[in-house]
């Protein structure tokens, strides 16, 4: 485990003392494909070592959806919880309070939102230091990253957590990139370029495919922007997750009205105190917004529909998932569906299993 940590620091400063210019980019390229697989390996638990990889908490899924509590120490993770669920999770000025991954349940527009909080993380957690290794598996798993900052604090820290994230491999605010990879049997490489690509060349790809020994491999870049990191999260697609964030900067109440502002409209963030109660909802309802989930109500045949209670379904979920969250066995005994709302293009229409739903459709299943 030293070993291929050691190798890290070694890549990583080797990248740092290399000047960034048409002559070392081919090297550099490549030193990114071996930093990323030396990462990778890490996080794969060794022969011998107990799980060396690091699991996640013991904590079973429930709810709609999960969020995660992300932050280095003391930056009021737990504080949070407590706010928002009816969990009292332990707070106290003194890093490391929280020394396991404690869920809460936030209720929201119908929706049971499975919030963790977890330990802070420290600089090194992504090789290992403190519970960072486990911290980061628990975020993995989660829909959305409340990634929790201490608006009184260098604004480094962000970078730093996110540097963190990054180098295990998880993905913040991105899509996956846009280039097809397909290893082949047979036949050499095949590299294509949708368009004119303006930062990747045939040989920058050419090296790293053969780097990662794909020899045999159809490779067509559909984005033009697209990047060498961009072309190693696809080789990587197994250890590559893709989640969105939102920056929460609390202790709002101990900075000035100017730095706030300046806060506030930074990209994917929102700033809150727990302390003076400021801003709390407004985080909670950009969490809903984030996780995009849809609430359908269904409706019986002749009967008002029952807005009382909402399914609660993922943004692009069909009416056969909605079937799915009512009965197991529904759908084989489905016909058709009436649907009414901004999903529908008159009122009510007639649609099919694969009928995409919109927030706060009604819908009333027909059975054969
Ligand atoms: N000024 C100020 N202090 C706060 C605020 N929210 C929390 N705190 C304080 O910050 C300290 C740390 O809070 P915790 O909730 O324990 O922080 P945590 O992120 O869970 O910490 P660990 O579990 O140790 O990682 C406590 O003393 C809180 O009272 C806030 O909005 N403003
Ligand atoms: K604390
Ligand atoms: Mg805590």
């Amino acid at each position: 485990m030293v070993n291929i940590t050691e190798k890290i620091k070694e890549i990583e400063q080797e990248m740092a003392r290399t000047q960034k210019n048409k002559a070392t980019e081919y090297h550099l390229g490549l030193l990114k494909g071996k930093l990323a697989r030396l990462r990778a390996q890490l996080l794969e638990p060794g022969p011998g070592s107990g799980g060396g990889g690091g699991a996640g908490f013991d904590v079973s899924k429930s709810g709609d959806a999960r969020i995660a509590l992300v932050g280095f120490p003391s930056v009021g993770k737990s504080t949070f919880l407590s706010k928002i669920t009816k969990t009292k999770s332990e707070v106290a000025a003194y890093a490391f309070t929280t020394l396991t991954a404690i869920p809460g349940v936030l209720e929201y527009g119908g929706a049971e939102i499975q919030v963790l909080d977890l330990p802070g993380i420290i600089e090194g957690a992504a090789e290992g230091k403190g519970r960072g290794r486990q911290v980061i598996s628990a975020a993995k798993t989660s829909d959305l990253i409340l990634m929790v900052l201490d608006a009184t604090k260098r604004a480094e820290q962000r970078a730093l957590l996110e540097g963190e994230l990054e180098a295990v491999g998880i993905r913040l605010n991105k899509e996956p990139p846009n280039i097809y990879l397909k290893p082949k049997k047979a036949g050499g490489m095949k590299i294509t370029f949708q368009s004119p690509p303006k930062v990747l060349d045939e040989k920058m790809v050419f090296n790293i495919l053969r780097d990662y020994k794909l020899l045999n491999v159809e490779v067509l870049v559909r984005d033009e922007n697209a990047t060498v990191d961009d072309l190693i999260d696809v080789i990587m697609a197994p250890h590559r997750t893709y989640i969105k964030c939102l920056y929460v900067y609390n202790k709002i109440d101990s900075v000035s009205l100017d730095f706030l502002d300046k806060l506030a409209r930074e990209p994917n963030t929102v700033v809150m105190s727990c302390e003076l109660d400021l801003g709390i909802q407004d985080v909670v309802e950009r969490c809903w917004e984030e996780l995009r989930l849809i609430r359908v109500y269904t409706k019986r045949k002749g009967i008002d529909p029952d807005f009382s209670e909402a399914l609660i379904v993922r943004s692009n979920s069909t009416i056969e998932d909605v079937c799915d969250q009512v009965h197991r066995t529904l759908k084989e005994t489905f016909k058709y569906a009436l649907v009414w709302g901004a999903s529908a293009r008159h009122m009510p229409q007639r649609v099919g299993l694969g009928h995409v739903v919109s927030d706060e459709d009604v819908v009333s299943i027909i059975a054969k």
